[in-house]
């Protein structure tokens, strides 16, 4: 195995009586796209979550290029370098796509966000141009002007993704990145995401559809009642009983 950018060690996340993660050890290997799939309720959020910083785990540890993130707030975790794209795009309606991309990006270098800066946002040419740049490698150049609720729904995903880009992270974190997509712009997501593998960043991806996991893991762990359950290539994975038998009645992997 190559650098491991990611190591969680034995973590559990229990939510009063419901163990919601039990005993989770994962490595990542730096510039590899990890799937974490898994039946509904399985603990996926919540592995990202802990991993992330927003929710603390009850035991283990999650370590990010040998330094510890257990117990360190979600913005510094961010600094660290991981991002994450989140379900529901978190996104500013009100503010225009360019600005929403120079928001993190600004953010990131400043160490924290404040509001008014948004008013000298033009005077921030290196920004500026970052966010620019970034915009363009998503396709949404053209509605750099346009505010952000005016978006349809699949715009505003890759406008989140062009959000978490801009920063450069070296490990990115994505909850279903083509969830509510249709097939044109999942496959066009599937294009782009492929563009940054090439650019060696790492990714971890939670996702249900099985097309988006096999065009682009190299590796899937697969989860099942708050464990792992199986681990491995996407051909290891597919042929696994167990992972047959937690998706029975399911989808088939
Ligand atoms: N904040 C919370 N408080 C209490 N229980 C929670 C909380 N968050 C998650 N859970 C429970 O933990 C378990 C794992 O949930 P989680 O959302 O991580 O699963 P998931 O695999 O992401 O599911 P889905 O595919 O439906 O998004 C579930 O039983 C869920 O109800």
């Amino acid at each position: 195995m190559g650098n491991v950018i990611l190591d969680v060690a034995g973590v559990d996340k229990n939510f009063g009586g419901l163990e919601a993660l039990s005993d989770i050890n994962l490595q990542i290997e730096e510039g590899t796209v990890n799937a974490i799939i898994g039946p509904n309720g399985a603990g996926k959020s919540t592995l990202l979550n802990v991993i992330v910083g927003r929710l603390p785990p009850t035991r283990g540890h999650v370590k990010f290029n040998g330094h510890e993130l257990t117990g360190k707030r979600p913005y510094e975790i961010n600094q660290m370098g991981v991002a994450r794209v989140f379900q529901t795009p978190e996104i500013f309606p009100d503010l225009t796509l360019l600005q929403n991309a120079m928001v993190p990006a600004l953010a990131k270098r400043d160490g924290q966000f404040n509001f008014k800066i948004l008013k000298s946002l033009y005077h921030e040419p290196d920004i500026l141009e970052e966010a620019e740049h970034t915009l363009k490698d998503l396709d949404l150049i053209q509605h750099k002007d346009q505010l952000a609720s005016a978006m349809s729904r699949g715009d505003k995903r890759r406008l989140e993704l062009a959000m978490c880009l801009v920063q450069h992270p070296k490990l990115v974190l994505l909850d279903e990145p083509t969830a509510g997509m249709s097939r044109h712009d999942t496959n066009r997501t599937i294009d782009l995401l492929k563009n940054i593998k090439e650019r060696g960043m790492t990714k971890v991806i939670i996702e249900h559809d099985m097309h988006v996991v096999f065009s682009l893991a190299d590796r899937i762990s697969v989860l099942a009642q708050g464990a792992i359950i199986a681990q491995g290539t996407p051909e290891e994975v597919r042929n696994d009983p167990k992972v047959k038998e937690a998706y029975l009645g399911g989808e088939q992997p």
